[in-house]
């Protein structure tokens, strides 16, 4: 298998450019440049349609302003460790802020304060969490409680066909309780409206991700525009480790060369190529393993070729997964009036408000724009509505103007500051909708080829389509790839040894104890203690 000097090497491709693709072309490079085999130096190509990598997680150019603003405000939590562990390998992790606490605002109560003990080790950091919650009333407060302990005594298997609104209607919690509560938590974290959701993938975000470990429930968000982050530092951080990454380049089918159809026939074994990708250019690219790593919206055109669809288990059942749209509101006013880098809304349209993370110039006493900001200065805060069906038949204007009437009420200093613009962007596929079911047609990495897997944050790695999901998924392709080359047991020791541990490196994470978790009731009654 060495490689003369006259040999093509070997190539790999990876086709999308999202955070599946990078983290799939950064684990793929990695793991190639530990160099367990020394004869192992393959091409590796990453192709993306767009001109800037990042996909979903991006942004726009906003030409009044001069600047670029993400499509929506993407936020990660303490729990997505995939995320953040790519994040520290390519030195990108200071452009994150943590925040380890929260404010969820009532229009009718003073905001409460959501934040999880830094003492107490997990779950019981969480105490008090729920008490603290002053729009909860008693009753509610201890529905929350049962529907905890039920929660972690149940198994996600068992919870796979149920949407959230039956599980919890059956277990006895009030159409209140779900609006003021499971309402706020799931349709923010899943993308997706409790009556649809899956049950199963509530769990996942409640159990694995609030409880999982200290500092699991804190959120990180971007410090710079998701182009910057992504599209260009990631994408470079990447491209240092000898990723070819070609943006621009739309993949048209993949196809699998006859002479590697036999069943014998081992991936990088002879100097042929296994397969072919044709691109929009008309330049056609040979590969010896491929990657996709495209949404699932257009996995079924990129597979489509009758010698690789019958790899990819059901390609229409993925081809039909469902889309559910998040809308993000974008608003600059004349001055500051948002003091807090961001807050949770609850029983109002809007759901989340960030202000520019940046923007730290506010003048804590008063309302007026800081020392040195000049009078024309736009001050810039994006409105977030997941799952927004409903809100995408509204005029926008009218959308506008109910969103700034629940601001106006929530933060009265904002009535001085004018609304100088704003615009609406919905992605209707932002994220596949978590339905009950939807395990069975969310693909494992490996195909029926064994030169041939699949990324994406609808692959399936367990987790709602999220950022974390996306680079867990590009993980797993480029372990499978590494798989087949019969290295992985060794070069697996290595790349571990080399990956930073974050649980070490971040303030106040404490692993996980699974025995007091599962005491009963030990983890609701620390969340509704006051
Ligand atoms: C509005 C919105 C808000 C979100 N908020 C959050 C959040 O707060 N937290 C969070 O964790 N997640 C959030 N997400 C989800 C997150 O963005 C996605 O889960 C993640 O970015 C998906 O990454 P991916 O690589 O799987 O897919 P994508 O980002 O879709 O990447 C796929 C790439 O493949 C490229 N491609 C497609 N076809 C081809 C082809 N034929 N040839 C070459 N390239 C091709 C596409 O151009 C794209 O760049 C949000 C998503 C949206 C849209």
């Amino acid at each position: 298998m060495s490689n003369s000097p006259h040999e093509r090497r070997r190539h790999l491709v990876i086709i999308g450019g999202g955070l599946a693709g990078l983290a799939a072309a950064e684990a793929s490079a990695r793991w190639q440049r530990s160099r367990v085999r020394q004869d192992l130096h393959w091409q590796i190509t990453l192709l993306e349609a767009r001109r800037q990598a990042g996909g979903r997680a991006g942004s726009f150019f906003d030409s009044a302003s001069g600047e670029s603003v993400d499509y929506c405000q993407h936020a990660a939590m303490g729990c997505c460790r995939e995320l953040l562990a790519l994040m520290q390998r390519s030195e990108l992790l200071d452009q994150w802020i943590r925040y380890p606490e929260l404010s969820f605002h009532h229009p009718d109560f003073p905001p409460s304060r959501f934040a999880a003990s830094r003492w107490l080790p997990a779950p019981l950091h969480l105490s008090g969490t729920i008490g603290r919650l002053n729009y909860l009333s008693g009753n509610q407060k201890r529905e929350v409680q049962k529907a905890m302990w039920r929660l972690i005594r149940t198994s996600t298997a068992s919870l796979g066909d149920v949407t959230a609104l039956q599980w919890l209607s059956e277990i006895g919690q009030s159409p209140a309780t779900i609006a003021n509560f499971w309402d706020v938590i799931l349709v923010s974290a899943l993308g997706e409206q409790t009556k649809l959701v899956s049950m199963a993938a509530a769990r996942k975000v409640i159990v694995d991700g609030f409880a999982m470990s200290k500092g699991a429930s804190d959120v990180f968000v971007p410090k710079v525009p998701l182009s910057q982050l992504i599209g260009n530092e990631l994408a470079d951080a990447v491209g240092k480790l000898g990723v070819t990454i070609r943006c621009g380049e739309t993949a048209g089918e993949v196809r699998q060369l006859s002479h590697s159809q036999s069943s014998n026939y081992q991936p990088g074994s002879t100097s042929n190529a296994v397969s072919e990708i044709k691109l929009g250019s008309g330049e056609v690219i040979q590969a010896d393993a491929v990657i996709s790593a495209v949404p699932w919206y257009r996995v079924a055109s990129l597979l489509a070729h009758v010698s690789v669809r019958h790899a990819v288990g059901d390609l229409e059942a993925i081809d039909r997964m469902q889309g559910s749209s998040i809308t993000g509101i974008h608003c600059w006013f004349d001055r500051p009036w948002m003091k807090q880098p961001h807050a949770v809304m609850v029983g109002t349209l809007t759901q989340w408000i960030f202000r520019d993370p940046l923007q730290n110039d506010i003048r804590e006493s008063t309302n007026e724009p800081a020392k040195g900001a000049s009078s024309s200065k736009e001050y810039y805060c994006q409105v977030v509505i997941s799952a927004s069906h409903d809100v995408r038949g509204l005029p926008k204007q009218e959308l506008m103007n109910q969103v700034l009437a629940e601001i106006h009420h929530e933060f009265p200093s904002s009535r001085n500051a004018s609304l100088v613009r704003y615009r609406v962007v919905t992605d209707p596929r932002s994220v596949f909708s978590v339905r009950p079911g939807i395990s069975s047609s969310r693909p494992s990495a490996t195909t029926a080829l064994p030169w041939l897997w699949l990324a994406g944050d609808w692959t399936d790695t367990g987790w709602p389509a999220t950022m974390e999901g996306a680079v867990i998924s590009g993980r797993s392709a480029a372990k499978g790839w590494m798989d087949s080359l019969a290295i992985s047991s060794t070069s697996d020791k290595l790349a571990e040894s080399e990956e930073p541990h974050l649980e070490l490196q971040m303030r106040d994470q404490s692993p996980f104890t699974p025995e007091v978790a599962t005491k009963p009731g030990v983890l609701a009654r620390c969340l509704i203690k006051k």
